[in-house]
């Protein structure tokens, strides 16, 4: 089965208040809407509604990762616009998911997926456990069975052909699409929600979602050694930009100590060993690589075992040459071959007051530090 995901965000977020729309808001460090995003990243084909005031904040947020479409006036006709533009591109099933529910995880997203196989809708849900009243100015006006009643969560999940079809046929709205679904007749199983799965709604619940973020955090901190001897040469490569100098460094790659520190700080923090381990010095067809491919190589485990690289730091030790004319251009090209933000790394040096084998300029050595943070 082929499964796309539908992000709805093009909401205005008038009950959290605060300024700007509820999605671009930060928490824990990236967007409500990069968190909702970031959870379906493992599917073939993510679609994010979006406000068409806010289409240049999509790409320049997501880039081509996801295909962006413009929202509608109310949370359905958000919902098809994107599967008509998913229309023809031969997806079996869809999830539909509001991106104001940035906790969503896994295990319930894989749930909704396997509860398809056997019916043509599935929705994840969490049984009322509190007493249910009715209510007029401040006082109880009745109660209400809590027996049999569910609070729905998304992502709400269907076959592509038939939700696409009961969207067609019941343009008038609802609440979600569990709703469009049972109006065109199909049965709808509920699964497991999570109460972690909180759609931000109210102020308040951004701090909550901090929290429940802050408690499943898993955060990995990494760090890397390296020295290269110099010899003869004319330049040095440091954390990927040449730099002009009267000696070179030895190495069985291009001897860039700085990104190799870095890069053994990435697969510390993750126990991946080091370079060593994933590129052998004894392998031949390393002999002088461009140390981009083992950095890259870092990054992109990093991304498959779920954590995005929150900072780097990476001091260069040496009496010459001069780094900081160079720094931020060091900064820059790590950044790109991370495929972070650049005001995320940062590059310095330092000398040793000409002691030891750095401040008698026989070499490099540079120390760095990464922080991973799981997504
Ligand atoms: N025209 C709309 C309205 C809502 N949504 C999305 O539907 C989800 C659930 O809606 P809700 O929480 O009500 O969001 P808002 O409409 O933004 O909030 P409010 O009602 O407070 O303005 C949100 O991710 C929201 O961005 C949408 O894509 N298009
Ligand atoms: C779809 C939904 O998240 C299900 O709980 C919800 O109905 C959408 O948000 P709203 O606050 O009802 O607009």
């Amino acid at each position: 089965m082929t499964v796309a995901a539908i992000i709805v965000a093009a909401g205005r977020g008038t009950r959290a208040g605060g300024g700007e729309p509820k999605q671009w808001r930060s928490l824990a460090g990236q967007s409500v809407l990069a968190h909702s995003v970031a959870a379906f990243a493992h599917l073939p084909r993510v679609v994010v509604v979006l406000h068409p005031d806010d289409m240049a904040r999509g790409v320049a947020e997501f880039g081509g990762r996801v295909t962006l479409v413009a929202g509608g006036a109310n949370r359905s006709d958000s919902v098809r616009n994107a599967l008509e533009a998913l229309d023809g591109a031969a997806m079996t099933r869809v999830l539909i998911h509001d991106g104001a529910r940035p906790l969503v995880d896994r295990a319930l997203i894989d749930r909704v997926i396997a509860a398809l196989n056997d019916v043509p809708a599935a929705a994840p849900a969490v049984p009322v456990t509190d007493a249910l009243w009715r209510g007029a100015a401040d006082r109880v006006t009745g109660t209400q069975d809590r027996e049999g009643l569910f609070r729905a969560q998304t992502p709400q999940g269907f076959r592509f052909d038939a939700i696409l079809a009961a969207h067609r046929a019941h343009p008038e709205g609802a609440a979600d699409d569990v709703e469009i679904a049972r109006r065109a007749g199909l049965p709808v199983a509920i699964v497991a929600g999570s109460e972690d799965n909180l759609k931000i709604t109210y102020a308040a619940d951004f701090a909550r979602a901090e929290q429940i973020l802050g408690a499943k955090m898993d955060v990995r901190l990494g760090n890397g050694y390296d020295v290269h001897a110099f010899c003869e040469g004319d330049h040095v490569i440091l954390c990927g930009v040449k730099v002009p100098h009267d000696k070179a460094l030895l190495g069985h790659s291009d001897a860039d100590v700085g990104m190799h520190a870095l890069t053994d700080a990435i697969y510390g923090a993750m126990a991946e060993g080091d370079i060593g381990r994933h590129f052998p010095p004894s392998d031949p067809q390393w002999k002088g690589a461009a140390s981009e491919i083992f950095l890259a190589h870092a990054a992109n485990l990093a991304r498959e075992k779920g954590f995005r690289i929150a900072n780097a730091d990476v001091t260069l030790i040496c009496e010459r040459p001069k780094i900081g004319p160079h720094a931020q251009a060091m900064a820059e090209e790590l950044a790109r071959i991370m495929g972070i933000d650049p005001t995320r790394v940062s590059v310095k040096a330092t000398t040793s007051e000409r002691l030891g084998f750095t401040g008698r300029e026989e070499g490099i050595a540079s120390i760095a530090t990464a922080t991973l943070v799981s997504e």
